[in-house]
């Protein structure tokens, strides 16, 4: 399987990178804020499938920067599928919890409506619209809360600010579902491998790694394994206050993934825990 990927340096093309081989586009390859420019990477590389790990994420910066997130997470994607679809390979896209508005308290199944609070999740939901309308075979993965031992994320924020402080105030009214990048990976193969011989299998799945929990519970369960002693205070997201507003509810319904790729919900705890060894591997 021959794979072409969009991203290079992130979390999930990382862990991507790691699994098996694949033409991976950085940044200098393919930029995403040229759609067109995308499509002809597609075009003239002609692989087996294409996996769009590429994607604007700073969720607060999308709210002044409007304009680069719905270019690199809505038309790129769009124009990448588009090609795909002329080639009459599957696109695998990856997505975002945030396209939901957050309320209730279930998680949410795939079709369930969507409703984005802020930029960032406009761009994304953007991006699975144009995906969908391209009409060839395709995977889009709504996740949440990723997680690895490389690039930005929660846990690298945790480690820092832990060791600096002796006590957080951390959000409790978001609950969601961290989830392994290197999960991530292993799902976007499996769907590649399965959308080559099943195209019917093409749709909208949900993956996040259980069990679910707020952002100042999945603080604590990182000081708890990492052996810092840093005291966790919950407070409401009022306080804490940000650009772009945030779903409480994050909890994602990942059951029709797990009957459609017999991978299980992963457990995030095990995940951090291989994360954390990584880390200090790296530190000798
Ligand atoms: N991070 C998270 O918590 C979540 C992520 N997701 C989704 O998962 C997917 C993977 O996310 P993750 O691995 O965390 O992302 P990262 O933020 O770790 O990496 C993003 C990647 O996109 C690249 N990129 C950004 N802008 C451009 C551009 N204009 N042209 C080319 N490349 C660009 C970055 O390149 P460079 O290094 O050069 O900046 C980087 O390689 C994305 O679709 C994201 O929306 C979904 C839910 C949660
Ligand atoms: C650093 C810090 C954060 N927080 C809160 C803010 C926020 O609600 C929560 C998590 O902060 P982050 O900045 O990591 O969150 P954020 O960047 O919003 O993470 C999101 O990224 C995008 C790309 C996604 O698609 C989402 O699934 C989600 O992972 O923790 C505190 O309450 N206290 C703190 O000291
Ligand atoms: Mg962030």
């Amino acid at each position: 399987m021959r794979i072409l990927m969009f991203g290079r340096t992130g979390q999930v093309a990382r862990e991507l990178q790691r699994r098996t081989p694949v033409v991976a586009l950085g940044r200098d390859e393919a930029d995403l804020t040229d759609p067109a420019d995308c499509a002809e990477a597609v075009r003239a590389e002609a692989p087996d499938v294409v996996i769009n790990a590429a994607a604007y994420t700073a969720v607060d910066l999308a709210e002044s920067d409007e304009v680069t997130a719905a270019q690199v997470n809505g038309e790129a994607p769009g124009a990448m599928a588009q090609a795909c679809a002329d080639l009459g390979i599957p696109f695998i896209h990856i997505s975002t919890d945030y396209v939901f508005d957050g309320s209730g308290d279930t998680p949410f199944t795939p079709d369930a409506p969507t409703g984005p609070l802020g930029a960032y999740g406009r761009s994304k939901l953007a991006g699975e619209a144009a995906v969908r309308a391209a009409g060839g075979t395709h995977a889009i993965i709504r996740t949440s809360w990723v997680v690895s031992a490389h690039g930005k994320n929660f846990v690298k924020t945790m480690l820092k600010l832990g060791a600096e402080r002796d006590r957080l105030t951390i959000v409790a009214d978001q609950v969601g579902g961290p989830t392994p990048a290197a999960d991530i990976a292993e799902l976007c193969l499996a769907a590649a491998e399965q959308l080559i011989a099943a195209p019917e299998k093409s749709g909208t799945y949900h993956l996040s790694g259980g069990p679910d929990v707020s952002w100042a519970d999945f603080a604590r369960e990182i000081f708890a394994q990492a052996g810092i002693d840093c005291e966790v205070v919950d407070i409401p997201s009022s306080e804490f206050p940000t650009p772009a507003k945030r779903p409480a509810n994050s909890r994602l319904d990942t059951s029709a993934t797990e009957a459609a790729f017999g991978l299980p919900r992963p457990d995030w705890r095990v995940g951090l825990s291989a994360i954390l060894k990584e880390l200090k591997a790296e530190q000798g």
